[in-house]
């Protein structure tokens, strides 16, 4: 990923964070994948719910937009709160794992500087649609 798609990911997601609608948590967090072709850019934010169980994260609503416009593959996930730097949860690491096997995942701190994950890192021996087949 070069410096510009890079700069770019973080922009979009730090404009995700103000569509958050976390009024329970008050922990908002936006997300932003890039898909495939280098060039689609596709973000979300947490959307939550009086209840609490039907919340979504950022990152399963950045994915599961980009997968209903038909983009199945990404290059690059960035997250972050509003608090911060903030890794996936357990459920949308087994998402993103499910459309990407390589993809990076850059945790974004407030002033644009990151570490990148890849999804083996967060999801070891992970279960996957090869293993249905
Ligand atoms: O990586 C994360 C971690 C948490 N959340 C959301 C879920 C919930 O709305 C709030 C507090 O957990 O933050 C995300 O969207 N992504
Ligand atoms: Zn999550």
């Amino acid at each position: 990923m070069n410096q510009e798609l890079i700069e770019r990911l973080f922009e979009h997601v730090k404009l995700s964070l103000d569509f958050s609608y976390c009024p329970y948590s008050k922990f908002a967090v936006g997300a932003c994948v890039l898909c495939e072709d280098g060039k689609t850019f596709v973000y979300g934010a947490n959307v939550e719910n009086a209840s609490y169980g039907a919340g979504v994260c950022a990152e399963r609503v950045a994915i599961t937009k980009a997968v209903s416009m038909g983009r199945k593959r990404f290059m690059a996930l960035g997250v972050m709160s509003d608090k911060g730097r903030v890794t996936p949860c357990g459920i949308c690491r087994q998402v993103i794992r499910e459309f990407s096997k390589d993809i990076d995942i850059f945790l974004f701190n407030p002033d644009g500087t990151f570490q990148t994950k890849s999804i083996a890192e967060l999801l070891p021996d992970s279960f996957g649609p090869e293993d249905l087949e």
